[in-house]
């Protein structure tokens, strides 16, 4: 018997030793075949396990000689992009290259002319929808599906992404401005025009992008403590806005929204029954999490459903869940033939959640970067203040802003600058997995040489690459750390900067432009960079992606980040908080240039930690890191007001 199971055991093991060495050596003769530079390593990097478990077995692989290792470790580290990327295409001599594995052959590229065939050529190079399971666990929907089901979803859910919609955003986003500044400040800030430190930026840029997307995408008025709904706010939908978990709830909708983002990984891995009667903290909060969000989705849904069957008019701003609900349950949709697409209720959920997840948790993080940066860039935020003095006024009630007068001045701005060069540096999405259609093998040009990419290969668009890569982008030799660029600083003047060494001339830029898929799939067709700005090759900056799968949500993101960024700096200024170092009454007693010395080891540590953030759903900052901010009357400053600090 025992000799029995231990044959057994040998017998699995070395067909398991046949699989990873006759897989290892298919995928290293395909990465060959390619003709690219290609790296081997011995697991899969885009498997899902090594990158749960990563953290444990990279330190282990590092006690191995370097020689080991250190060609290949910086690819199996899921961030390696953000955090080292361009040492690495660098060392590699290329900008495209390949990693075989017992498992997977995946393709990685920074080059503006791969990434721009593979977003503008979505039927040969689609999505790697397999890649997208966290999103779609509350059901199928537009950023997770691609062919015939994707056009439906895209068809559905790009109805409401118009103008008027970006418009009644604005007016939305200058709101909730006001709401985050009076938080902030409270009535003894008002008194002394300063907040006090400030270590929840993060958390509460979540909240204001949540709070945005509850009202203009879904009619939810969500609330900032000590505010208190309007009187006449339909009773079914009151219960979102509570700051009190209402009956039958044990979260609040916006706590339930945050704690299950914040669990998201767990809610993934473990089955609802498990996490149920987990003894850890983590597992009961993603349980609760989760329950919350799906009772709170299915009470708003079957709400949206009666309204809709009661013919009620539609209502202000852009519905989604009634869009959404309107595609099913409507008369138009009742008499519609059955071979009109339609969606089942489980997509409507899933796109519900996909919008609220795209809609909040991206535009938060670039905000809360953006006051990071403008808080270590002094002399930055002076020059954007400039500028929203001469765009707004100093005095101007920004809920008298017109909309349709300001957003192209402002976009064009240093307002402008500032978000283009916050989704340069630290874009929210760093990387797009695509795939080459399983259909036929495809070619890619790098460097003038055709290559040939085998059908099904896996590919991923190193989008944070692209955004440093010093062929396509304005650099010069760094000022700040004496490095070769200056393409990991935040300088929203590279903005005004006329070109980059791969960079086209306008009459290309035209050419490229006619030659880009102009199918219309919904949503804002103009670019996401004003016409007064540096253009960026196509392909070399992509934020919100590009092609026909670019981010439906652009413009209203854009303009979202605008206003806040005009609204706050009009007559506030951010300054790091500098408490670990010095109290406030010894700031007070210092002289300029000891104030100088302080504030630059706060910059040093704030920029450490910006450069610690690394993705679970988006690039933030995780793992209870955060940089300490305070808020000041323009004219109260300590610190930024002072023309020697940059
Ligand atoms: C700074 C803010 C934002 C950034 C950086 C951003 C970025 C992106 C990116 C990179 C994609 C492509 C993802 C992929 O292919 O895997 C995407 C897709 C998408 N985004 Fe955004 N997004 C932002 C804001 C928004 C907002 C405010 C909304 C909606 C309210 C939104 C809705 C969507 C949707 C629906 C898609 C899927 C489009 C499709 O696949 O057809 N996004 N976004």
């Amino acid at each position: 018997m025992a000799f029995t199971v231990l044959a057994a055991i040998v017998a699995a093991a070395a067909a398991a030793l046949h699989r990873y060495v006759s897989g290892l050596r298919r995928n290293i003769a395909a990465a060959r075949k390619t003709g690219l530079v290609y790296l081997v390593v011995p697991v899969s990097p885009i498997n899902l396990a090594w990158q749960l478990t990563f953290w444990i077995w990279v330190p282990i692989i590092k006690l191995l000689p370097n020689s080991l290792w250190e060609r290949w470790l910086f690819v199996m580290i899921p961030e390696w992009g953000y955090a080292t990327g361009q040492t690495h295409f660098d060392k590699l001599g290329t900008d495209t290259f390949m990693v075989a594995s017992p498992g997977s052959l995946v393709l990685y590229s920074q080059s503006a002319e791969v990434i721009h065939r593979m977003t503008q050529n979505r039927e040969l190079f689609p999505k790697d929808v397999a890649k997208y399971g966290i999103l779609e666990m509350f059901g199928r929907n537009v950023l997770t599906t691609e062919g015939a089901l994707w056009r439906i979803h895209r068809k559905v859910t790009s109805a409401s992404f118009n103008e008027k919609n970006a418009a009644h955003t604005f007016a939305e986003a200058i709101n909730q401005t006001r709401g985050m500044l009076n938080m902030w400040f409270g009535p003894e800030g008002a008194k002394t025009g300063m907040t006090k430190t400030i270590k929840s930026l993060e958390h509460d840029t979540m909240t204001w992008a949540l709070n945005i997307i509850g009202y203009v995408g879904f009619g939810l008025r969500l609330l900032w403590p000590g505010q208190t709904l309007p009187r006449d706010i339909d009773p079914r939908l009151a219960k979102y806005g509570s700051l009190d978990p209402p009956p039958g709830h044990t979260l609040t909708f916006a706590d339930s929204v945050a704690v299950m983002l914040e669990r998201i990984v767990a809610i993934m891995v473990f089955p609802e029954a498990l996490l149920r009667i987990l003894p850890f903290k983590f597992a009961r909060e993603a349980y609760k999490g989760k329950i919350n969000y799906v009772q709170y989705m299915s009470e708003f849904l079957h709400d949206k459903i009666e309204e809709t069957q009661s013919g009620a008019p539609p209502r202000e701003g852009m519905d989604i869940m009634g869009q959404l609900v309107q595609s099913k349950y409507s008369e138009k949709a009742a008499l519609a033939s059955s071979a009109t697409a339609k969606l089942d209720d489980s997509s409507i959920i899933g796109n519900a959640f996909i919008m609220i997840v795209a809609g909040h948790e991206t535009t938060a993080n670039t905000l809360h970067f953006a006051l990071l940066e403008l808080a270590n860039n002094p002399a930055t935020q002076r020059r954007l203040q400039r500028d929203i003095d001469a765009l707004f006024g100093a005095d101007t009630d920004p809920s008298t802003w017109d909309y349709e007068k300001s957003v192209s001045p402002m976009l064009a701005s240093h307002i402008g600058a500032c978000i283009n060069e916050t989704l340069r540096l630290v874009p929210p999405v760093t990387g797009i997995p695509k795939v080459v259609s399983h259909d036929a093998d495809q070619t890619i040009t790098v460097d003038g040489k055709t290559h040939v990419l085998p059908a099904g290969l896996a590919c991923h668009l190193m989008v944070v690459c692209a955004h440093r890569n010093p062929r396509w982008w304005p650099a010069r030799p760094s000022e700040r750390t004496g490095k070769k660029t200056d393409l990991d600083e935040f300088l929203p003047e590279r903005w005004y900067r006329s070109s980059a060494a791969g960079s086209s001339s306008s009459k290309e830029a035209e050419r490229e432009e006619e030659q880009l898929d102009k199918g219309d799939y919904g949503g804002f067709q103009g670019s996401d960079v004003s016409a007064s700005f540096y253009r960026p090759v196509r392909g070399s900056y992509l934020p919100f992606s590009d092609g026909p799968r670019s981010c439906l949500g652009r413009r209203i993101a854009m303009v979202e980040m605008g206003a806040v960024l005009a609204v706050i700096f009009q007559r506030y200024s951010i300054e790091l908080a500098v408490d670990e170092w010095a109290g406030d009454a010894e700031v007070e007693g210092m002289n300029s240039e000891e104030r100088r010395e302080v504030y630059r080891r706060a910059q040093e540590k704030s920029r450490e930690t910006i450069r610690q953030a690394d993705s679970v759903l988006t690039l933030k900052l995780h793992g209870g890191r955060y940089v300490p901010v305070r808020f000041v009357k323009r004219g109260k400053e300590r610190f930024v007001s002072d023309p020697m600090l940059s």
